[in-house]
């Protein structure tokens, strides 16, 4: 059996989740008296996590607040999430296949991101696809977020691949941090969510869609 280990981030990557977010956030900016965001300035808000995305739609729509304010927020954000977080999120085209394909080689698959665990774990459920991933990490699991390398290695070790060639796929300048400072190679996504395009962050590859990703992961894990 193949060593091998693929991370994936998750909003942005494998999942589509800006229309749920988008909602949230808005049921949070309503609350505070805001104007509506776009679909398009939330998608430049996720990568840091709930608190982040708040502060930031706080910031595009009048003053930001200060971190203890920002928590009952965030417990808000954090309830209508979690009772509508798969209304309009899907997979990316493409990503499911390639999930199946990579399974079908033995390599082992694990999701690396900078949402709650809880959260994560309960949307890859709605959508079907727990049975993929041997480990996912959220910014709580070990109270590290990326681009920190840690919880990256916390799901390699969790897989039981420590020292197993390994790359991320991910689609913002975070996730490029991370794998650097892991030392494995990035795959990056163009279909993601970020204020600057990841291909400016030189990426070891770069896919418009998943259909284009299996060569280059094999690629990159043979090193
Ligand atoms: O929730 C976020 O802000 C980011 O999540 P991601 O790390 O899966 O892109
Ligand atoms: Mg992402």
């Amino acid at each position: 059996m193949t060593r091998k280990a693929v991370i994936f981030d998750l909003d942005g990557t494998l999942v589509d989740t800006a229309p749920d977010l988008w909602r949230a956030t808005n049921h949070v900016m309503s609350e505070c008296g805001r104007r509506v965001v776009t679909l398009d300035e939330v998608r430049a808000f996720v990568g840091h996590g709930a608190r982040k995305l708040i502060q930031r739609g706080l910031k595009a729509t009048g003053e930001e607040y200060d971190a203890p304010a920002i928590e009952p927020l965030y417990e808000k954000f954090v309830a209508y999430y979690r009772d509508n977080i798969a209304v309009g999120s899907v997979p990316f085209p493409g990503c499911l296949a390639l999930l199946d394909r990579l399974k079908a080689e033995g390599i082992s698959l694990g999701v690396c991101t900078n949402k709650q665990e809880g959260l994560s774990v309960k949307l890859i459920e709605t959508l079907g696809m727990t049975a993929y991933f041997d480990a996912i990490i959220g910014a709580d699991t070990i109270g590290i977020a990326k681009p920190d390398p840690a919880p990256y290695r916390e799901a390699l070790r969790r897989m039981d691949r420590q020292g197993a060639p390994s790359l991320l796929i991910g689609d913002s300048e975070t996730d490029v941090l991370t794998a650097r400072a892991a030392g494995v190679p990035i795959v990056g996504v163009t279909f993601g969510y970020t204020p600057r395009p990841i291909a400016e962050f030189s990426p070891n590859s770069l896919i418009d869609h998943f259909d284009e990703a299996y060569e280059p992961i094999m690629a990159l894990l043979e090193g």
